[in-house]
């Protein structure tokens, strides 16, 4: 059977550099195709061509038999391609009708909101949605407002759908629903492409994957019988799994101590960390977790409870403060809340050391000696850019993600909070960013790592906590996990 869409030789530059260079794809009809590869290998980049986002420098594309050249994302939709994007582009002040029906001249709009509201609850039953037509967006969580998106590509008769790490803000069970969803829609007989750096996932959904490396394919493979150490190793040339801890130490002295901490959506809780510790915070997300960061961190106003580190009382003190007493922050939403794009790396890199010599420079940010430093940290975080001059903006999302990590695990901090650390890392990258965290919590810090892949939690903690509805309902040691208390606790049911 011929393809639905075959993709040829496709060539794509910024400047020197060839972030696609020869690359072939084929997706067939009904069949859901993993797109794998390291953080930077061109995965993006070629659905960005695809959908006509930009123009490639090289090859051709053949989508249901017709050629697509020299085109923009109207023609790619009108074609059948939708690309589910991550930041989904819906008016929240509206409800799921009047989203779906905004913009799209052919959604019949003259026979009115109910007869496409019937539609959406048809489309929505078929392919296991459970969307409400009538329901407010504001009111929907992140899962569903991505099926919305989903749903707008089906009734607009998409036959290839493009998903770009579509599960890195969902909760586990939403995740276990989008696939469910996607199984549906490779039983309709769409066509998948499928960005993901999570191998349960692959292992789960996919029938071929695609494997990229330095802009090139680097292997293919069906997913019916390749074992998840082996895709790993497709994608970085090694053997990847997740490091271990390796023994006790011995508990240092307190640390970070949290006594009866709230605000709106969080507490009150209690936690004591002493050096030489990682306590993993586990739980599905929205329970608390970013209220918990954001207020250690400083973002946030606790309205009662203290946190002192090291001693010293910093309930209020500002995020300055805190990070001159020693605290380090990763924020989950590193590309906004911890990243300047329009900055060079090497700012971004020197935006905590910037008021410190030598790193400061007649106001300049980075001078020679920051540009120096910065090299030397793409080098130990493998950073891949053209140079430390190169704004943020023009990296791929995952070496994005690696500036904010290599900025603060490179203070050395006392304490180190880190929400979704890994959240968009390939495996190299992640085991990499594990290790280096255990080697600061040997060195005597500690570590909060707050993440709802619990697999992970599991692997890097001393201590595992959960956080339910803004609580702790339970912490334990990593010699005695008990994972149907653990599951008990996650589901807020009562310790
Ligand atoms: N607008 C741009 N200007 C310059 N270089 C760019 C631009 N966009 C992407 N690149 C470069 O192209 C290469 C491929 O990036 P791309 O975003 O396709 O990677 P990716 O495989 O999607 O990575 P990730 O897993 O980190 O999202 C990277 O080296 C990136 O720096």
């Amino acid at each position: 059977m011929a393809a639905l869409l075959e993709m040829r030789g496709i060539v794509r530059c910024y400047g020197k550099l060839r972030a696609n260079d020869g690359i072939d794809l084929d997706v067939h009809a009904g069949e859901i195709v993993g797109l794998l590869g390291e953080n930077g290998s061109g995965k993006s980049t070629l659905m960005k061509v695809l959908f006509g986002m930009v123009p490639p420098d090289g090859g051709g594309i053949v989508f249901r038999g017709k050629e697509l050249a020299g085109h923009r994302p109207g023609d790619a939709m009108a074609a059948g391609i939708a690309m589910i994007h991550q930041h989904f582009m819906l008016v929240e002040a509206m409800t799921v009708v009047e989203n779906v029906m905004l913009g799209w001249k052919e959604s019949g709009w003259w026979l009115g909101r109910h007869a496409m509201a019937a539609r959406i609850r048809e489309t929505s039953e078929r392919f296991g949605l459970a969307l409400d037509p009538f329901a407010r967006v504001a009111d929907l969580p992140l899962g569903r407002r991505q099926r919305i998106e989903i749903l707008k590509a089906v009734l607009r008769e998409a036959e290839l759908l493009i998903l770009d790490e579509p599960t890195s803000n969902l909760a586990p069970s939403e995740v276990t629903e989008l696939l469910a969803i996607l199984r549906r829609l490779r039983q309709d007989g769409k066509g998948i492409v499928f960005i993901t750096h999570k191998l349960p996932e692959v292992m789960a959904v996919c029938d071929t994957v695609t494997v990229l490396r330095a802009g090139k394919v680097s292997g293919r493979a069906p997913v019916a019988g390749a074992s998840r150490a082996g895709l790993a190793g497709m994608m970085v040339g090694r053997d990847v799994t997740a490091p271990q801890i390796l023994g006790e130490i011995a508990p240092g002295p307190i640390r970070l101590d949290i006594q009866g901490l709230s605000g709106p959506g969080l507490g009150p809780i209690d936690l004591t960390l002493r050096g030489g510790e990682i306590l993993g915070i586990a739980g599905v997300d929205g329970n608390g977790q970013l209220e918990l960061a954001e207020t250690l961190a400083g973002l946030r106003r606790a309205t009662a409870g203290r946190i002192s580190l090291d001693g010293q009382e910093i309930t209020r003190a500002t995020v300055n403060a805190r990070m001159q007493a020693g605290l380090a922050y990763m924020p989950a939403d590193r590309s906004s809340t911890a990243l300047v794009r329009s900055m060079t790396i090497a700012d971004n890199l020197m935006l905590r050391d910037s008021r410190r010599a030598p790193y400061r420079r007649h106001g300049l940010l980075a001078g020679r000696a920051g540009l120096t430093k910065a090299k030397a940290l793409m080098q130990r975080f493998d950073i891949r850019a053209p140079s430390p001059a190169t704004p943020a903006s023009r990296l791929s999302g995952g070496n994005q993600q690696k500036i904010v990590i290599a900025r603060e695990l490179d203070r050395n901090p006392a304490v180190l909070i880190a929400h979704q650390p890994t959240w968009g890392l390939d495996p190299g990258a992640t085991h990499f960013v594990l290790e280096r965290m255990i080697a600061l919590r040997d060195a005597g810090a500690c570590v909060i790592y707050i993440s709802s892949e619990l697999e992970e939690v599991l692997s890097i903690s001393d201590r595992v906590a959960v956080i339910a509805g803004g609580t702790i309902a339970g912490i334990m040691a990593r010699a005695a996990i008990d994972m149907p208390q653990l599951g008990l606790w996650m589901s807020g049911r009562a310790a």
